[in-house]
């Protein structure tokens, strides 16, 4: 008998969103397992938070379609409590203390788990009583992580996570993101310009760059199929059927294939994630600025 495959945590036919005339997404077609943590990256303007927006059902398709965890993304009470949800500017109630916020997602979730949310501001060092208006970001960080998190949701979507973060606070937030990730038994996924934290964290990884997918699949798996190849005294020339080159650069090129790296023609190396992202980026058209930028 066939095994029964598993209800992806996203599912995307020909998503695509339009605002006014601005295509932000392009007839995107996407299959992202459950149980992954991915590290969605791209240059400003890709349209990032436009696919995590439709996938918490703040936004709607303009055509296409997009099921999270199954169902249209927030399709009922129930499917709203399965997913948290962490907006790009980390927003908090100014004028509610942290301990309000608690209070709050206890009210409106189902499944709230106070017992980790006081642990966890605990952790983090937060004041109860403190106002969230007057927390720095690295706070809210921590907070609306927390407020995510005691949701006890199957999928945690967070939208440049630790943009407000100092180094030694990102790696505090990666690694609680990974303790709940492990906790929670949850999927996630995370938007970022910090290659170093995707690296870190993730295990599945989708490139989008202007509007569309550009690879998208298991972190390993694409490690294991992308190349770089040293060909002394310019481009590669002719390569063999079923190598397909990514970027062509001065003395060589990225690329990818099936065939193991002894079937290559030319000295064949492996690739960072770095280098595979900055690839498909520079592929798209990215401007230079941002392909740096996605490197940082
Ligand atoms: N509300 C909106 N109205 C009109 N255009 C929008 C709106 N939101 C986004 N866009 C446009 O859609 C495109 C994708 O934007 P989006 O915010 O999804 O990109 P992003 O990859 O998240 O960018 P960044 O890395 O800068 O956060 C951009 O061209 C943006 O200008």
């Amino acid at each position: 008998m066939p095994l029964e495959d598993p209800v992806p945590m996203l599912h995307a036919e020909g998503l695509t969103k339009r605002y006014g005339r601005r295509e932000a997404l392009s007839d995107v077609d996407l299959r992202v397992p459950a149980g992954r943590v991915v590290g969605l990256v791209g240059p400003n303007g890709a349209g990032k938070s436009t696919l995590l927006n439709l996938a918490c059902g703040l936004l709607e398709p303009t055509s296409g379609s997009l099921r999270v965890l199954g169902s249209r993304p927030a399709a009922s009470a129930a499917h709203l409590a399965k997913v948290g949800f962490v907006a790009q500017n980390t927003p908090v109630y100014p004028s509610f203390s942290v301990a309000d916020h608690l209070r709050l997602g206890a009210r409106l979730n189902p499944s709230w788990d106070q017992g980790l949310a006081e642990r966890r501001i605990g952790q983090v060092g937060l004041n109860p009583n403190q106002k969230a208006g007057r927390l720095s970001g690295g706070q809210r960080a921590q907070l609306a992580l927390t407020v995510a998190a005691a949701k006890r949701p199957e999928l945690l979507i967070f939208d440049e996570p630790a943009a407000a973060l100092d180094p030694l606070a990102r790696q505090g937030f990666l690694a609680n993101l990974m303790e709940f990730v492990a906790e929670l038994g949850a999927s996630a996924v995370l938007s970022s310009h910090l290659l170093g934290d995707i690296e870190q964290v993730c295990d599945y990884l989708i490139v989008l760059c202007d509007s569309r997918v550009q690879v998208a699949g298991d972190v390993r798996d694409l490690l294991a199929r992308h190349h770089r190849l040293a060909a002394p005294g310019g481009g590669p020339g002719p390569l063999p059927a079923g190598v397909e080159v990514v970027r062509e650069e001065h003395g060589g090129a990225v690329v990818r294939t099936g065939l193991p790296a002894s079937e290559l023609p030319f000295r064949a190396g492996p690739v960072t994630l770095e280098e595979l992202v900055l690839a498909y980026m520079s592929r798209a058209g990215a401007p230079a600025a941002q392909v740096r930028e996605g490197a940082r």
